[in-house]
């Protein structure tokens, strides 16, 4: 039996029917009593009204709802309107991220550049009323310099004033290891939550992968392949992987799990029936 804090991710769906789908899914999580469920917000606002809508609509079903914020993009007015709609509905915990960089970036505003600024400039508005949680990438941010700089880059936002981080995803649980043991050395004490993907489709997968950094290990990658026309089979192989992956991160004393769950309940489900939560 695993008794470790867990938390369930979603993204503002396209459609009507999928908003219906997500309160479906949000309703079978429940069940597993997470701390939170964290909605994800686009880059330069493109879902700020749905993903405030969400928030508030999801808080209200009980279990705490946490928006995404990122900066990129958004001004300073726009960022202050909605911290104080999210504080006006009792909302007490924030995932502070810079975002994926649009595609035509002169297009948008630049009042922020990275995420350690919506740090600062949440603390300075609003002090100590919202837990601050951001980003970790065991693997190395893809635009980062190198990995000592990026290593510095995620202490600017410790330093800044987060609370808790959350990892981009991986499958290799020495990347989580390395990373939570040097940012020890370096002094960061916050705690560090590895970000769980589970695995229910290649060609999407390997997509989101390439433009996010995040290494999908050859022999996964081979296997997957093998699978192409056998998608319960990939599934079940997929299962077992990150099943596995989660193991490993228990003895290596995460502090609890985040799913990035993509709006389905069973993937994660199936994922924390085998670990016995
Ligand atoms: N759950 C989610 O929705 C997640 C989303 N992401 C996405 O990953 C992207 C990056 O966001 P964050 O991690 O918040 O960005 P960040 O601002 O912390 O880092 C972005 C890049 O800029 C560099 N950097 C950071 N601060 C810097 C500074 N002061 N000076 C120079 N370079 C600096 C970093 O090394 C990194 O390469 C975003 O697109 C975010 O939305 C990442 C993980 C999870
Ligand atoms: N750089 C980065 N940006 C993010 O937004 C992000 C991360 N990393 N890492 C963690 C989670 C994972 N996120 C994801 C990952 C995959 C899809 C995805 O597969 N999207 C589908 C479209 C989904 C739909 O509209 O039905 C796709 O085909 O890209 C979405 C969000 C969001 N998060």
């Amino acid at each position: 039996m695993t008794t470790l804090p867990i938390s369930f991710e979603f993204f503002p769906p396209k459609t009507a029917e999928g908003v219906d789908k997500l309160m479906e899914q949000h309703a079978i999580l429940a069940a597993c009593q997470p701390e939170f469920f964290s909605i994800t917000y686009g880059a330069g606002g493109t879902t700020r009204d749905l993903t405030q809508k969400l928030v508030l609509d999801i808080n209200a079903k009980g279990i705490p709802a946490v928006p995404h914020l990122s900066c990129i993009g958004d001004t300073h007015e726009s960022l202050q309107a909605l911290l104080t709609t999210y504080k006006n509905a009792g909302i007490d915990k924030i995932v502070t991220l810079r975002g994926d960089l649009p595609k035509d970036i002169d297009d948008v505003a630049n009042e922020f550049h990275y995420a350690n600024e919506l740090v600062t400039f949440i603390r300075q508005h609003h002090g100590d009323t919202f837990t601050l949680v951001v980003a970790a990438y065991p693997e190395v941010h893809p635009e980062a310099k190198n990995a000592q700089q990026d290593l510095i880059n995620f202490k600017r936002k410790v330093e800044a004033g987060a609370s808790a981080a959350i990892t981009q995803y991986f499958y290799n649980a020495d990347a989580y290891e390395d990373f939570v043991n040097r940012c020890r050395q370096q002094g960061i004490t916050i705690p560090i939550y590895p970000g769980i993907m589970p695995i229910t489709n290649h060609e999407r997968l390997a997509r989101f992968s390439r433009m996010c950094g995040a290494e999908i290990p050859r022999w996964i990658e081979k296997r997957l392949l093998d699978y192409q026309n056998e998608p319960a089979s990939l599934q079940a192989f997929g299962l077992e992987v990150v099943t596995k992956l989660c193991q490993k991160l228990i003895t290596l004393e995460a502090p609890g799990f985040h799913f990035y769950s993509l709006n389905q309940a069973t993937p994660t489900l199936n994922i924390l029936q085998n670990l016995r939560f």
